[in-house]
């Protein structure tokens, strides 16, 4: 019997549109021998499967069933293709552990620990890993910019604590710019992390579960023509992105291992692309992202492919995994 895929895209974030795009690659590229993909936009307004006329089906939230033609549907396994809340900060998890239904994602504690970029740094602090300094702020908190510069130095990276795709995240080189970054970063959320500059190499590493086991793809250096890894760069082609990263033998085991340590540490599940800088010949953790970008310019499909792993095998593996 081939089995019921929802694939869940959209959500309530800046990144709802990449997030549609890494949805409508996952649709496309399921094997239909296997499957029966579903494309389900979840919005603040609506659940709804998308049909490929476009038309729109309510979803049941009771059961997460829909209903076309008098015949009602239910799914065998969820595909989470969606970045940012809710989709990768634990609520869609936990509402699908509550019913039941197998997702492809890390469960929800790890998807909410995850994706709380203060939370997750710091839960991973005393293992030994390394991150800038940083300094925290909430909305309403009075902002001390002499002790946020005495703290991080300057230029800082001022982000919000709970977003992606650079959605709120500023380099700041004079004291001037702090407030703007400030106010650009609560646009997103209501907490902001304050981080010193990392001067170095950027890498962004892959580790997945296939084939039951925890598996670390091919890394990948990132060079932005920009002043950092922003929105343009990622989207727009103001980067390159070369894999494998042009790093040495040591240097590349130190992150593999790393990266690894970290999957496992954090009992994580499913995609995850955990991003460092190399200081002082160190990797220092930035974040790690548990829905990362599917698209086909994306980090980890290149990752995947430079593996030997085709994006139809790369999802396929991740239904079966989910299933298990
Ligand atoms: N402390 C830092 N030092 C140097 N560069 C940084 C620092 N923090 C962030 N950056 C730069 O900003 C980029 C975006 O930051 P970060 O990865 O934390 O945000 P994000 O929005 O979660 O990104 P993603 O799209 O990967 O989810 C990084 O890829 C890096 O280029
Ligand atoms: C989608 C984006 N947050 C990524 O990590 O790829
Ligand atoms: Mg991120
Ligand atoms: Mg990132």
């Amino acid at each position: 019997m081939k089995k019921n895929i929802a694939i869940i895209m959209g959500g309530y974030s800046s990144e709802y549109q990449i997030s549609l795009t890494s949805g409508n690659v996952v649709y496309q590229t399921l094997d239909r021998n296997k499957y029966n993909p579903y494309r389900v936009h979840i919005f603040k307004d609506k659940w709804v499967y998308v049909d490929e006329d476009d038309m729109e089906y309510p979803i049941d939230k009771n059961d997460f069933s829909i209903n076309v033609d008098s015949f009602n549907i239910t799914f065998d396994c969820v595909f989470n293709a969606i970045h940012g809340s809710p989709g990768e900060d634990g609520f869609m998890q936990g509402y699908f552990e509550l019913l039941g239904i197998p997702h492809t994602s890390c469960p929800m504690y790890q998807a909410s620990v995850t994706f709380n970029k203060r939370d997750c740094l710091s839960i991973l602090k005393p293992y030994g890993i390394k991150t800038a300094e940083s300094y925290y702020l909430n909305l309403g908190d009075t902002v001390d910019e002499s002790a946020i510069i005495k703290t991080v130095g300057l230029p800082c990276f001022v982000k919000a604590n709970k977003a992606g795709s650079s959605f709120g995240v500023t380099k700041v080189h004079k004291k001037e710019d702090l407030q703007n970054a400030i106010n650009v970063a609560f646009k997103e959320d209501d907490e902001i992390i304050i981080e010193s500059f990392l001067d170095g190499t950027e890498v962004s590493v892959g580790v997945i579960t296939y084939k039951g086991e925890t598996k670390v793809l091919p890394i990948t250096e990132i060079v932005s023509e920009n002043d950092f890894f922003d929105y343009e760069a990622k989207y727009l082609g103001k980067s390159q992105e070369i894999t494998p990263a042009r790093l040495t033998a040591e240097e590349e085991i130190k992150v593999t291992v790393l990266a690894k340590k970290v999957y496992e540490i954090l009992k994580l599940k499913g995609f995850s692309r955990s991003e460092y800088i190399f200081k002082d010949g160190e990797p220092h953790l930035l974040e790690i992202n548990t829905v990362p970008g599917l698209t086909k310019e994306s980090i980890l499909p290149q990752q995947a492919q430079v593996a030997g792993i085709s994006l139809a095998e790369l999802f396929d593996n991740a239904i079966q995994e989910a299933l298990k």
